[in-house]
């Protein structure tokens, strides 16, 4: 099967983007594993489906699904892509874009500057929420709120890490270090993801204060690896960082691949996160008959 894609990338993160607002693909998870391999398939951190609205108060359906082929919950980065993708398609003319996710409603909006400015809704930290299961730890407060110390799996480090928890949709562990150019991200990000505390897996993000405005961030996203930005990452890193007393309510968050500026009020307020969606090419790719869900 012969199908048409869109490379797109925000700050980085990259995506293959599928229409079925005219009908379904049939696709499985072994179809988006093949799309998301830099080698054998197009390439993509995540693959992004748009579908018709499944209710009338949305616009569109957006769906998620990793590199390694499982359905996820949200994508903040793919949120702006998806936003460029229906306006230049001309599959809507709306600015403001109501989108149904696995985990509620996104609303993204085109900002004149070019730049895509989304509505991810409200931060949760009720912990079945993340989920993570804290049960028998000392939750250490700072500011107003506190972190988790995480015993590492397989670690030999002696010391527990300080994470705080936060789900934006999906799962997010954020950590404080020193300098994320020195962190271990490649080696603590799958030893925290490895943790029977967090059942459906975690993102893991490392943030670096650099003052109450800025902060540098890299994180090892569930089911991918070290990608050179998260959106998701990046408003969990701030609302933590904001409840830790660190940081103000607008920041801007320096990716590997480029800077996202997030904004939260507090409390229930919606976290809005404002970055760049951009096209990186347009074409066909033939889908092996081979593939198989079970590798
Ligand atoms: N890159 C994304 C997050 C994608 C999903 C994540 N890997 C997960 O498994 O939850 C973003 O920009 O938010």
């Amino acid at each position: 099967m012969r199908i048409p894609f869109t490379k797109m990338q925000g700050a980085g993160n990259d995506f293959v983007v599928l229409d079925e607002t005219q009908g379904r693909l049939g696709l499985g998870a072994a179809h988006y594993r093949f799309l998301g391999d830099r080698h054998f398939g197009v390439g993509a951190d995540q693959i992004l489906t748009v579908r018709p609205a499944p209710s009338a108060d949305v616009d569109f359906e957006y769906v998620i699904h990793n590199a390694d082929g499982n359905e996820v919950e949200q994508c903040g980065n793919g949120a702006r892509c998806f936003a460029r993708f229906v306006h230049d398609r001309g599959l809507t003319t709306k600015d403001t874009i109501r989108v149904q996710t696995m985990k509620g409603v996104i609303a993204p909006r085109l900002t004149a500057d070019g730049r895509v400015t989304v509505d991810m809704g409200p931060p949760r930290f009720v912990l079945e929420d993340i989920p993570f299961d804290g049960a028998g730890l000392a939750w250490q407060p700072m500011g107003s709120w506190g972190n988790w110390p995480l015993v590492l799996v397989d670690s030999a480090q002696v010391a527990p890490l300080l994470i705080a928890t936060v789900s934006m949709g999906n799962p997010h562990a954020v950590t404080l270090v020193d300098n994320v150019d020195t962190a271990p991200v490649v080696a603590q990000g799958p030893q925290v993801q490895a943790s029977p505390r967090f059942p459906e897996g975690v993102n893991v993000g490392f943030m670096q204060v650099v003052n109450r405005s800025h902060i540098r961030l890299r994180v090892f996203e569930r089911g991918v690896g070290e990608t050179l930005a998260c959106g998701t990452g990046a408003c969990a890193a701030v609302v933590a960082g904001i409840r830790l007393g660190l940081l103000d309510a607008t920041v801007d968050v320096q990716t590997h691949g480029g800077v996202l500026t997030i904004n939260w009020a507090g409390a229930d307020a919606p976290v809005f996160m404002t970055g760049p969606a951009t096209t990186v090419f347009q074409g066909e790719i033939e889908l092996p008959d081979n593939l198989t869900d079970n590798p």
